[in-house]
């Protein structure tokens, strides 16, 4: 099989698809790889380190596009990345489409085979494509809220740690999966007051088993909630319900209720965001401001940091690829039920039931639709 990465086109976007050392696995297995020129530099990597073994460089997106078997990438395609993919194609990447109907219609009509890295499932019904990239997204939740809360920056001007005699901030994050607990971790470390929130008792106990009183825990009753959103300094949104658009828990008029200057940093903001007020961002122009309340919504901020995330997604995303392109798509999803979750648009059908519902587009099975 013929893999080709392209060079990522999103705003501030420096990851990779694709790392030399993944090019050289696929190599071994006896596949061909080519890359765009530039596409690996973002993360440290150059055109020679793709060439050093033994994958091809060329010149532009154009023929990556127009020769490989399955496209592999970082980011959800652009308009001008989903023009160029054509029926019978495999498109392995993050899409995150239940709120992006543009790109959901594009991909349909495209013909090809979208496997979204978000919705592939493992054993346990955890993500394992999402998992290390929310790691860094929840690592840097902290970071990007405290810079966002410095008055400069137009926040309460709080420090995260306080000082011996006056208090820490307040920290709220609402969700305890991946990037909540990695949120929770580091602000805490930073010394702030942090509780976290999750409608799943079983995962608040996981929590508080785990990290011992580090930090507190709440169930998310929409009481509880509004209680602790209004005293917080700074609030991470966290949550996450595979496919499907992320419920609001914030409405606009509960802004009003907050601490001038508190900041609300959505990193639900890929899934359409978790406060009425969200909308995406970028690393160029990362915050905005509401009712007096800053927003930190950027949709691709493991990009911030590429080299860390580049190798982070490579080691996830590698066995898959690989399954792939040695038994090809059809036979790759039959073997591995949790390869087919990922599965979000083939043949010009949509295969995702929650995307459908956001949408409100009719969903083919994705067992029913790879047997055509
Ligand atoms: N902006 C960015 O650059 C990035 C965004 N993300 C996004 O971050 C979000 C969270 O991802 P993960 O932590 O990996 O998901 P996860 O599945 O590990 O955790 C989500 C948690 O939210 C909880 N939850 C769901 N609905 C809730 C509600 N109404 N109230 C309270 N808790 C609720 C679930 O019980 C679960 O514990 C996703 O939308 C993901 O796509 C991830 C990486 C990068
Ligand atoms: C998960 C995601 O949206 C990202 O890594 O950019
Ligand atoms: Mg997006």
């Amino acid at each position: 099989m013929l893999i080709g990465c392209p060079k990522e086109i999103k705003p501030q976007e420096y990851r990779v698809g694709l790392t030399p050392h993944a090019a050289a696995e696929a190599i071994a297995h006896g596949h061909d790889v080519i890359v765009e020129m530039g596409a690996g530099e973002g993360s440290g990597f150059t055109d020679d380190a793709y060439r050093a073994i033994g994958a091809g460089v060329v010149d532009t997106a154009d023929e990556v596009f127009a020769r490989a078997d399955m496209v592999v990438k970082v980011k959800e395609p652009q308009a001008v990345e989903r023009a160029k993919l054509r029926e019978g194609q495999v498109l392995f990447t993050y899409l995150h489409l239940a709120p992006d109907p543009d790109q959901t219609r594009d991909l349909i009509d495209s013909g090809a085979t979208a496997i979204a890295y978000e919705t592939v499932t493992d054993r346990d019904g955890r993500l394992p494509l999402l998992a290390p990239m929310s790691e860094v997204a929840g690592k840097l939740a902290p970071q990007v809220g405290a810079w966002t809360l410095q008055k400069a920056n137009g926040g309460r001007g709080v420090l995260m740690g306080g000082v011996p005699g006056v208090g820490p901030a307040k920290v709220v994050v609402i969700g305890g999966g991946v990037v909540g607990t990695q949120a929770a971790r580091v602000a805490s470390g930073m010394g702030a007051d942090v509780t976290v929130l999750d409608m799943s008792l079983p995962r608040l106990r996981q929590l508080d088993d785990m990290f011992r009183g580090e930090f507190k825990t709440s169930y998310s009753s929409k009481a509880r909630t509004a209680e602790l959103v209004a005293e917080a300094d700074m609030v991470i949104g966290a949550v996450l319900i595979p496919g499907a658009a992320a419920p609001k828990l914030i409405s606009r008029a509960e802004l009003s209720e907050m601490k001038p200057g508190a900041a609300l940093v959505d990193v639900a903001i890929d899934q359409g965001g978790c406060f009425e007020t969200s909308k995406a961002t970028t690393h160029q122009d990362p915050i905005y401001e509401v009712d007096g309340i800053m927003h930190y919504c950027v949709a691709n901020m493991p990009g911030a940091v590429a080299r860390t995330s580049t190798l982070a997604l490579g080691n996830a995303t590698l066995p898959y690829m690989l399954r792939l392109a040695d038994l090809g798509w059809r036979a790759a999803m039959e073997a591995d039920e949790g390869l087919l979750a990922g599965l979000n648009v083939h043949a010009g059908k949509l295969t995702n039931y929650a995307v459908g519902r956001a949408l409100e587009i009719d969903v083919v099975s994705p067992s029913l639709a790879i047997k055509a």
